[in-house]
């Protein structure tokens, strides 16, 4: 499905993401995962073109997606959607025309200019917001909203442009543990009922472990770890933050790992496929 081969991104003379490749060729949710400053912004906004890349290719289904321009590009752009730590809604508009914004690109240039929108993107919208919970919410300003719940109308606007995948970065790092789960929840089920990838940077091992399918760990630019969550131990984390004898988990923990909460499902044969290719 999606290739990276050989993707650098340098800023000056300091490389970002340093020659990385790998590969992701069925619906995962991936989470990556390193310490401040270890690439993993820069990473995701290389797939949805926000950040060029310096060098590499990035291949979807074979075609290389940082050669495309203009109208190609934007349909690309539509097509993995991204989900921002500070959820980027417009805060004076109602909830619904934020979902509805996700429509954009998806609409001639005039109807854009003006945010014209259909009764279908009217209902389109309604069902992302039911289907987050939040449907109640529709006629609100998006600046009344809690942090959680602008997060689900992001991630509302996302499914809305039915995007092949789904690129969240950070999205719980400005919540409190219980809206973490409700946001993770979501893009879980994203993954399990649309069978979607979905990429997620997350700051927390225990999120990724409880989440993820696959986690790539990425320090100083470069990945030094892609493989199933059970793999990542200790030792391999300590690896991963360049951390010492000293290092402790739970410096890295949400608490929304806790017992009752639900989880990925560990069924090997279900719709998820655990990759364990230890690089360490
Ligand atoms: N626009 C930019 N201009 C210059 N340097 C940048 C820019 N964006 C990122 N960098 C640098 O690239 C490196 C990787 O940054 P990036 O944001 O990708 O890391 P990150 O792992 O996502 O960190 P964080 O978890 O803090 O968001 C850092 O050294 C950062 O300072």
């Amino acid at each position: 499905m999606i290739h990276f081969e050989n993707v650098t991104k340098t800023f000056g003379d300091r490389a970002a993401v340093n020659n990385v490749s790998f590969s992701i060729d069925k619906p995962q949710m991936v989470g990556i995962i390193g310490r401040s400053g270890a690439g993993k912004s820069t990473l995701l906004r290389m797939i949805n073109r926000l950040t060029p890349a310096t060098s590499g290719r990035i291949l979807f289904n074979g075609e290389d997606i940082l050669s495309l321009k203009g109208g190609s590009m934007r349909r690309w752009q539509r097509d993995c959607a991204m989900v921002f730590q500070q959820f980027n809604l417009v805060p004076r508009l109602d909830v619904v025309t934020n979902v509805m914004l996700g429509r954009l690109n998806a609409q001639s240039t005039f109807k854009s200019l003006f945010n014209i929108f259909s009764a279908e993107d009217v209902n389109r919208a309604l069902a992302a917001l039911d289907r987050l919970g939040i449907v109640q919410e529709a006629t609100k300003r998006a600046e009344e909203l809690s942090g959680g719940q602008q997060q689900r109308v992001a991630i509302a606007r996302a499914l809305t442009q039915e995007p092949h995948m789904v690129l969240a970065d950070e999205p719980i790092a400005s919540l409190d543990p219980m809206n973490a789960k409700i946001v993770m929840d979501a893009l879980r089920e994203i993954h399990e009922r649309d069978n979607k990838v979905v990429i997620c940077n997350l700051h927390t091992l225990d999120t990724a472990r409880h989440y993820c399918d696959r986690v790539i760990g990425m320090r100083d630019g470069v990945i030094v770890f892609d493989g199933a969550p059970e793999l990542l131990t200790t030792d391999v984390a300590r690896e991963i933050y360049g951390a010492d004898e000293s290092f402790n988990e739970a410096a890295t923990s949400t608490s929304i790992d806790t017992p009752g909460l639900s989880a990925r499902p560990t069924d090997p044969a279900g719709a998820v496929t655990p990759v364990a290719t230890a690089v360490l």
